[in-house]
């Protein structure tokens, strides 16, 4: 996962503690005018410097401005939305710049730190408890997932609804996409394999009143989660917002989830802040993430729409669905 902005990510850190050291050694001369005659009087004088140059360096931007630079291009390249890749950089200038900093075990790690907070900030903004959030609301539950079709929605809703029962949640699914030829046919295979119950109406129908019968079901049968899919293949945000408000109305969706393909990238970064317009998602799932070496959408979604990504597809099996955790993904970026 991610390993092409993996590398990048190791490369600034080794760039900017070459800088950080170079910079430290410089520092360590200039507050030793007479080095020369120093040395001469006392041999330890080399060691002092040494210490100095592991010690306490203050750096400029200018000091910084090529890896920094570097870096942006490196996310920018992994689809890392624009104005996320600057606040990663102004998160680390603000981390690294002007104070002084003392340099302990390695300079890297120091550079690392910087990182990991910067990367952090952006990619945990709105984080919230899944399970915690089911266990206290009403049931039924009510998740409606909004994204594009062919992006893995319907298998991302099997998914979720193996992970729920592992959870202690049962789960009944709802075709809320009457607008694809073939879309009940699909979700059925997962429900027969998941032995879940589909509630679906004729393709044509309308989505606000499948769900709404599954809302039925699920009360009438003490079901814990309704997970809804709708149709994403809409030509404009205006039949979004109307078949959305629709639901609203109907069923008052406790979730709105955009599903895209982390694959996607910038496009998918794209099509969640459209979503997020027109629908007001409270969380994103990433599909395909075991297959994506960017790692852009992953880092930007949240920032972008301020809602957080919740989970990360990982796989075709209904096990591949990973708990979405800043912390992890970071370290995972960070990693060797
Ligand atoms: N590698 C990988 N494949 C996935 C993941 N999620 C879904 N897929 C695969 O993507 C393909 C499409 O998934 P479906 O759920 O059928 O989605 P779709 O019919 O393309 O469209 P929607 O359901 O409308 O999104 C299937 O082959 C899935 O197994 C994932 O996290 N990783």
């Amino acid at each position: 996962m991610f390993d092409g902005l993996k590398e990048k990510l190791g490369a600034f850190r080794e760039d900017a503690a070459d800088v950080a050291e170079e910079q430290a050694d410089a520092q360590a001369d200039s507050e030793a005018p007479d080095a020369a005659a120093e040395e001469s009087a006392d041999p330890s004088f080399t060691d002092r410097a040494k210490s100095l140059a592991t010690g306490k360096v203050i750096l400029d931007a200018d000091d910084l401005e090529g890896p920094l630079w570097d870096l942006e291009m490196a996310l920018l390249e992994n689809d890392v939305e624009m104005e996320v890749a600057e606040e990663i950089l102004d998160g680390i200038e603000a981390q690294l710049v002007g104070e002084q900093k003392t340099i302990t075990d390695s300079t890297e790690s120091l550079i690392e730190d910087a990182l990991r907070e910067a990367l952090l900030d952006v990619v945990s903004v709105g984080q919230f408890d899944f399970v915690e959030r089911l266990t206290v609301a009403d049931k039924p539950v009510v998740i409606v997932f909004t994204g594009v079709n062919g992006v893995g929605k319907t298998t991302t809703i099997a998914k979720l609804s193996k992970y729920l029962e592992s959870r202690g949640f049962s789960s009944v699914l709802a075709n809320g996409d009457t607008y694809r030829a073939g879309a009940n046919e699909q979700i059925e295979v997962h429900a027969d394999r998941l032995d879940r119950e589909l509630i679906s109406h004729e393709q044509g129908g309308d989505p606000a009143a499948v769900i709404y019968d599954a809302v039925e079901y699920a009360t009438a049968n003490d079901i814990d989660v309704v997970l809804g899919d709708t149709a994403g293949r809409l030509h404009t945000s205006d039949d979004l917002m109307s078949q959305l408000s629709k639901i609203d109305r109907v069923v008052e969706p406790d979730l709105t989830i955009f599903v895209d393909e982390a694959v996607a990238g910038q496009d998918a970064v794209n099509r969640a802040a459209e979503f997020d317009d027109a629908a007001n998602i409270d969380g994103a799932i990433l599909t395909k993430a075991d297959a994506d070496t960017h790692g852009g959408a992953a880092i930007s979604i949240a920032k972008v729409t301020g809602a957080p990504i919740l989970f990360l597809g990982t796989g075709q099996g209904y096990d591949d669905l990973q708990v979405f955790d800043p912390e992890a993904v970071v370290e995972e970026l960070l990693g060797e």
